[in-house]
């Protein structure tokens, strides 16, 4: 059994972290243990509903610090461009006070970062254990955030030849460098110094990248496997969609959704319409107004919506993707590949299309689409402009009944699901994570 413990959670600003932070506090809560969870004062009504176990995780909001060039109102990586992003993590800097007093306060075992690396310092004058809990994948770690790693090149004995760059990614990767730096310093320090190297993936996925960390850092790397929130246990889908997806086929509708991050130009947004009008399947597309639109409305290709009505919908707001995955009308997934999203897809029975746009995204799709033949990737010209043809072709290429290709990696998803899937794989990796962490503390 091992005695209860109190740990403190502290991810970087941006959604896509602090949620699977979130599911995972949520599975030490339901173990008994106990939860600090430090976050922007503006993000906690945003994740309420995500707490399953408000009696053993309590939020711990957090003012953000002015910091010039970060707009007033800016509490997350949602609120700004990419390129704004050093300003927030200026930010994230600055409430180390305010981390300190709550530590001092309350007096966890441990405490839980990723990019706040100055965590460790802080636990050490405390006497508490510090994990470094990384939630992008272990591929992404691995190939760019070693000792001695470079920007877009494989590090010495990296262990694979498939996931790569490609010349074709000069677009991802200079969109990396804004911010490679700045994550280099901050990953590798923190885990280099930090007590506990912890990753959200399992070997089944990435066990050799995994292994290839260890062996960079010199230490052991606990894995907690997805920790995915179970579905049942929140909210069910939005009647709108329903009522949208119960209109049509089992199998034949195309999801597309872009994560929390990613805004488009609005000419490569109107070539994305143009691509699903092309494809002449059911859609549902998910994406925020695209660069100097305020609505979706205003930016869509003229006459766009009257040519598909009642076939397919462009939606600028959030929807629970997780949700929409399993209604047994969606047959395709195209996405960009964020380490959340690749999960979700994992587990869905939907084909798999993927169009990466971040640096880890392009590395993920490649995981998926090169190394697991899981998936397809849409081909981008060496600008980083897809076109309408090349998202259509791709997503035919699976969706089409007589697709070879499509048949083969939809058997190879499904020899993946069902491994994955397999009674206990994931709670095991939750409960010698949450052991090893007890042992830790004696
Ligand atoms: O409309 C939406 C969009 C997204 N989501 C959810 O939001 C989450 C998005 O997470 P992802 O990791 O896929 O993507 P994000 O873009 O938000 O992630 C960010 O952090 C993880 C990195 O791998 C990504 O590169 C980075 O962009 C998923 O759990 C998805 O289900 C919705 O529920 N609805």
């Amino acid at each position: 059994m091992g005695s209860k413990f109190h740990a403190f959670m502290f991810p970087w600003f941006a959604f896509g972290h602090i949620t699977p932070y979130l599911h995972l506090a949520n599975k030490l809560a339901e173990k008994g243990h106990r939860v600090t969870f430090l976050l922007p004062k503006k993000a906690q009504k945003h994740l309420e509903h995500l707490n399953h176990f408000p009696q053993n995780i309590a939020f711990h909001p957090l003012t953000i610090p002015h910091v010039n060039g970060l707009p007033p109102s800016a509490e997350t990586t949602s609120d700004i461009p990419i390129s704004l992003d050093k300003f927030l993590s200026e930010a994230m800097d600055l409430t180390r006070g305010q981390v300190e007093a709550a530590v001092q306060t309350l007096r966890p075992n441990l405490i839980f970062f990723d990019f706040a690396h100055w965590v460790t310092e802080l636990a050490k004058d405390y006497m508490i254990k510090s994990v470094c809990y990384i939630i992008l994948s272990a591929t992404t770690i691995a190939h760019t955030l070693v000792p001695g790693g470079e920007l877009g090149l494989p590090p010495p004995g990296y262990p694979s030849t498939k996931v790569m760059y490609r010349d074709n990614d000069a677009h991802a990767l200079a969109t990396l460098s804004i911010y490679y730096k700045r994550v280099y310093h901050q990953i590798t320090t923190g885990l280099k110094s930090c007590d506990i190297i912890s990753i959200r993936t399992c070997k089944e996925i990435e066990g050799k990248f995994c292994d290839y960390i260890a062996s960079q850092y010199n230490r052991k790397v606990l894995l907690t496997g997805p920790v995915l929130p179970e579905l049942e246990k929140g909210e069910p889908l939005e009647e709108q969609w329903i009522h949208f997806l119960n209109g049509f086929g089992p199998g034949s509708v195309v999801f597309f959704a872009l994560g929390s991050q990613i805004i488009l130009e609005k000419d490569q947004f109107q070539e994305l319409c143009l691509g699903f009008e092309l494809l002449g399947l059911p859609f549902l597309v998910a994406v925020k107004p695209p660069k100097g639109a305020s609505t979706i409305q205003e930016a869509l290709p003229e006459g766009f919506e009257e040519r598909v009505k009642g076939r397919g919908v462009v939606w600028g707001g959030w929807v629970q993707q997780p949700l929409v995955l399993s209604h047994p009308s969606v047959g395709c997934f195209v996405n960009h590949c964020g380490f959340g999203s690749m999960w979700e897809s994992l587990m869905s029975d939907c084909q798999i299309v993927l169009i990466p746009f971040l640096g880890d995204q392009v590395l993920n799709t490649r995981l998926m689409t090169e190394e697991l033949k899981v998936s397809v990737e849409v081909v981008r010209e060496k600008t980083g402009w897809f076109s309408k043809e090349s998202l259509s072709d791709a997503v035919r290429s699976v969706m089409d009944k007589d697709s070879k290709h499509g048949k083969l990696v939809r058997r190879n998803k499904a020899k993946l699901k069902d491994i994955l899937v397999s009674p206990g794989l994931f709670t095991s990796y939750e409960d010698k994570f949450v052991e090893a962490l007890q042992e830790y503390l004696v």
